[in-house]
């Protein structure tokens, strides 16, 4: 086929399919005419989805009570919140894509169907009922039984086949219940790729938290990172006001670098990465908080670097990193694993590691490798 009969076919195939962009390849490449896809109605939604849900789960930390969390079996605390903005977020891309959803999320209904769970649904049936009311654009009243569907649409076992959307309702539960930095992390999975990702962090400063940590100075909170695949990461105030570009730090010098890690010793090994940070020559003091606010933290150059080693037996979950992923390579970031593998969403609801994850800009990757490399093998050697 010619270019200009390619050319014709694909702008008239544009006409009736308006998601696809156009991009010429260089003349070395094997084909002339390559077709990307844009993902420009799915962030859209997922922009919405995931505000509500912000929205839903800023009402409750404000009336946290001790009374709102439950047990899993993990023990991990699981709030009226999480399972809320699962719904929430479920119910409205529902909505968006009826036919052809697939969710990976992380809670399902299994405790909310037990003996004793009624009043604990109804809660969570009258806070979805009330963000969706006073969101304004769907006229509907859902049920219990509606909400615990929504909740449980979300058992989709992804994969590296079609789309699929990747929601943790509420990433770091432990800062949510904390008062603390939490996020909800929506991605959009397609052949196994992040094609996008929305993460609001309700309880981030709009201005860098690099110098005084998590407790900025400046009181304005709630951030809403997005990015889709080629086309670079945004934030903007989760109040709606406008978007600006966010880029990485361009920072070269290991000793100008500051590190992000978990604010809980359980979830990442505190003394691993202050060891690392050591071999690099990192000489600020590591910021610790909560979530996949510190991806979007990083995408917008608040430090430089963040460190994830999780204790022996801990399997990293897709929905704790899809959308912090894309969210930092969009705006020029590396996320690997520590051996330098590119992190594989395709694989289902598990991401298949080696020993933990790391992040930070082009520049800084290959020695943030070493020390990587040389902190665990001294590690190793001292047990
Ligand atoms: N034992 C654990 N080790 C590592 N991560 C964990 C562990 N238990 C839960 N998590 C998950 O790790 C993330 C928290 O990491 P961080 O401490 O960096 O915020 C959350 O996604 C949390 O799940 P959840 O979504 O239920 O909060
Ligand atoms: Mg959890
Ligand atoms: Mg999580
Ligand atoms: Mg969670």
């Amino acid at each position: 086929m010619s270019l200009n009969c390619l050319r014709f076919v694909v702008s008239h195939s544009l006409k009736k399919s308006p998601h696809f962009h156009l991009s010429y390849l260089p003349s070395s490449s094997s084909s002339a005419v390559s077709v990307t896809m844009s993902y420009s109605k799915e962030l859209a939604a997922a922009k919405k989805a995931a505000s509500l849900a912000a929205r839903l789960c800023q009402k409750v930390q404000k009336v946290l009570l001790q009374s709102d969390v439950q047990s899993k079996n993990d023990k991990s605390p699981v709030t009226v919140a999480d399972y809320g903005s699962q719904a929430l977020v479920s119910f409205a891309l529902q909505q968006e894509f009826p036919t052809d959803f697939s969710l990976v999320a992380e809670e399902d209904s299994k405790d909310l169907r037990k003996d004793g769970a009624q009043e604990i649904v109804d809660r969570i049936t009258k806070l979805v009922n009330d963000s969706l009311t006073s969101d304004g654009s769907y006229n509907v009243t859902l049920s219990t039984e509606d909400v615990l569907k929504a909740i449980d649409s979300g058992r989709s076992e992804g994969g590296s086949q079609g789309r699929h959307w990747v929601l943790d309702p509420i990433d770091g539960t432990k800062g949510f219940v904390r008062g603390d930095q939490y996020a909800i992390a929506l991605a959009l999975l397609d052949g196994g790729k992040v094609v996008l990702g929305v993460l609001a962090c309700p309880n981030l400063p709009l201005t860098s938290i690099s110098a005084a940590g998590q407790h900025s100075t400046s009181n304005e909170v709630g951030c809403l990172f997005f990015a889709e695949v080629g086309g670079g990461t945004y934030m903007q105030p989760l109040d709606g006001s406008s978007a600006v570009k966010v880029q990485v730090t361009a920072v070269e010098n290991p000793e100008d670098a500051s590190f992000f890690e978990s604010y809980e010793a359980a979830h990442s090994m505190h003394d691993l990465s202050s060891l690392i940070a050591q071999k690099l020559g990192v000489k600020a003091p590591p910021v610790r908080i909560d979530s996949q606010a510190k991806y979007g933290a990083l995408s917008r150059g608040d430090g430089a670097i963040y460190l994830r080693f999780p204790h022996k037996g801990y399997r990293e979950k897709i929905w704790d990193h899809a959308a912090g992923c894309i969210v930092v390579t969009e705006a020029g970031g590396v996320v690997t694993d520590a051996a330098g593998k590119l992190l594989d969403f395709s694989m289902g609801k598990y991401l298949d590691l080696d020993t933990g994850i790391i992040v930070t800009n082009q520049k800084l990757m290959p020695l943030l490798h070493n020390a990587v490399r040389e902190s665990l093998k001294e590690k190793a050697a001292s047990l």
